[in-house]
């Protein structure tokens, strides 16, 4: 038996986890690391930056207040897991593009240079205690041809993504650079996960 879950038993920490998301990445990326969440409860919040907010504290103010909103269902009984991911350029926070021409408007933003990616992660224990971070991934995309936004407008790949391109799909190839997390990128950094959650006493399969 290891420490883990001798502690575990010894304890009677209850393994419950809820995933407080809609997004069925997000799922895939925790199925990679081994863990199924008991449940999956998505936060219906108003994710309208505050004005003049920036990027980074916008994700963690949302992946803080998604978890908090789903821990208030299911009072001391579960592990909470929320995200949240924000691009931006510069100050400027991108949305989570609904029309083509917002996607085009974020192309045209992001072609030719570096943006960064924020993820907030947060989650909360049984006993209530809530720890959250957020990762920062900078990105750079080639710079874009009239033929190749035709193309991945095209695509509808952007629709409901944050920054209007999906780097797991056909975007990929628009990558130049990554320096950073891509899970992160893609909506769930898997190592600061596995450690936020290990810390709070959730016992993760891979040891
Ligand atoms: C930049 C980028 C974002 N994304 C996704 C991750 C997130 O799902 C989405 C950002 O929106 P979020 O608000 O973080 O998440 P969501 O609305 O999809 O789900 P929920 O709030 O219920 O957790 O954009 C990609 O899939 N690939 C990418 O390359």
């Amino acid at each position: 038996m290891t420490k883990q879950t001798s502690d575990i038993e010894a304890k009677k920490l209850p393994q419950r986890l809820v995933l407080a998301s809609a997004s069925p990445r997000r799922l895939d990326l925790l199925a990679q690391i081994g863990i199924t969440p008991d449940a999956i409860e998505p936060a219906d919040l108003d994710e309208t930056p505050f004005p003049r907010e920036l990027p980074r504290p916008l994700a963690s103010r949302l992946a803080a207040q998604k978890c908090l909103a789903v821990a208030s269902k299911f009072p001391n009984k579960a592990y909470i897991l929320a995200a949240d991911t924000v691009v931006g350029v510069g100050r400027r926070i991108l949305p989570k593009t609904e029309t083509a021409e917002e996607a085009r408007e974020c192309l045209r933003l992001l072609s030719g240079r570096s943006h960064r990616v924020y993820t907030g992660i947060s989650a909360i224990a049984p006993d209530g205690k809530q720890s959250t971070s957020t990762i920062e991934t900078r990105v750079t995309f080639k710079r874009l041809t009239q033929l190749e936004c035709d193309a991945y407008i095209r695509s509808g790949e952007w629709r409901g993504i944050a920054g209007g391109y999906a780097i797991q799909g056909l975007a990929g190839a628009y990558v130049t650079h990554i320096s950073g997390s891509y899970t992160s990128i893609v909506g769930l950094p898997l190592y600061e996960v596995r450690n936020v959650l290990q810390g709070l006493g959730y016992f993760t399969p891979i040891i």
